[in-house]
């Protein structure tokens, strides 16, 4: 059977200050899935995903990387396989043009500097942010920041990207051209995503699998399809389904499937159900 890149065993984490934050989380994630981790504010999932990279190390349980253990791994190293974008990106920028921002890790990895130049325009690029390369990041707006730290990441080449809640604080356009952009990693350059949010639209449309993280366990873990139609068990953790989701399942009684994320497929069941009545 194939290996978990990353597998998180029974971990429970408390923070310096004594708050416990994780009790007995566990999840594999395999190689190049498209992952959503949603659950109610101060559920755990920020303090879950930084144990994916050795950012947080378990107080008790492990998280392998590719089968070694976090606690044995140099965080450089790890930060190689497993990126991490930051859930408020002005975290993670302090060089003064966006260049040395999205340069910098490249440089701590001794790379050729003409192999940094090409990197860091691929990178730029990719998320749309080549014509801002020489700007001071600080006078970026929110999603553009997201963007340079994401370029930052992706510099490195790490074969798993972590974001953190990256539509927050942008309009729907930018939010959605930004899950593009992870969808288009995803499917072009076998990298695994997972990423962070409050958005149920973004989940159902992107993640083939949703973890619903509930006072710091993972509560549901599964195909996006058949999470979301566990009402009583998102109830517990205070989610709720896409709006389609909830209309198909209250579509139920009339023989609509309740596994139903997106308009075109509720409306082809709709229709589907219509013809057999006619034909009956
Ligand atoms: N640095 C810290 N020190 C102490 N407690 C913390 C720290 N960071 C988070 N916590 C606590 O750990 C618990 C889990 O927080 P975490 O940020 O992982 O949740 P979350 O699900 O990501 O929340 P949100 O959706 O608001 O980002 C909360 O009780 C939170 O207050």
């Amino acid at each position: 059977m194939k290996q978990p890149l990353i597998s998180v065993q029974d971990v429970h984490f408390t923070y310096p200050d004594g708050t416990k934050a994780l009790f007995g989380a566990s999840l594999d994630i395999y190689e190049g899935e498209m992952m959503a981790i949603v659950g109610q504010n101060g559920s755990g999932k920020t303090t879950l995903v930084k144990h994916f990279n050795g950012l947080l190390k378990p107080t008790v349980g492990d998280v392998l990387v590719e089968g070694i253990s976090v606690k044995k791994q140099p965080l450089g190293q790890l930060a190689q396989k497993v990126g991490y974008v930051y859930q408020n990106p002005s975290l993670q920028l302090f060089c003064r043009s966006v260049r040395d921002e999205v340069s910098f890790g490249l440089k701590l990895a001794k790379v050729p500097p003409d192999v940094i130049k090409k990197r860091v325009e691929e990178v730029l690029d990719t998320v749309g942010l080549l014509d801002k390369i020489e700007e001071y990041p600080f006078f970026l707006t929110t999603g553009e920041k997201q963007r340079v730290a994401i370029a930052a990441v992706l510099s490195l080449n790490p074969s798993v990207l972590i974001v953190d809640e990256p539509t927050t604080g942008q309009d729907f356009k930018r939010a959605y051209q930004f899950m593009e952009i992870f969808e288009r990693l995803n499917k072009e350059e076998n990298k695994t995503i997972i990423f962070i949010t409050h958005e149920m639209r973004f989940t159902t449309e992107f993640a083939q699998r949703t973890v619903v993280v509930n006072d710091g366990k993972v509560l549901l873990d599964g195909l996006s399809t058949q999470v979301f139609t566990q009402v009583e068990k998102l109830q517990e953790a205070f989610v709720t389904p896409p709006q389609i989701t909830q209309l198909a399942l209250q579509l139920g009684s009339l023989g609509i499937r309740p596994d139903i994320l997106k308009v075109n497929e509720l409306y082809a069941e709709i229709k589907k159900e219509y013809q057999d009545l006619k034909v009956g």
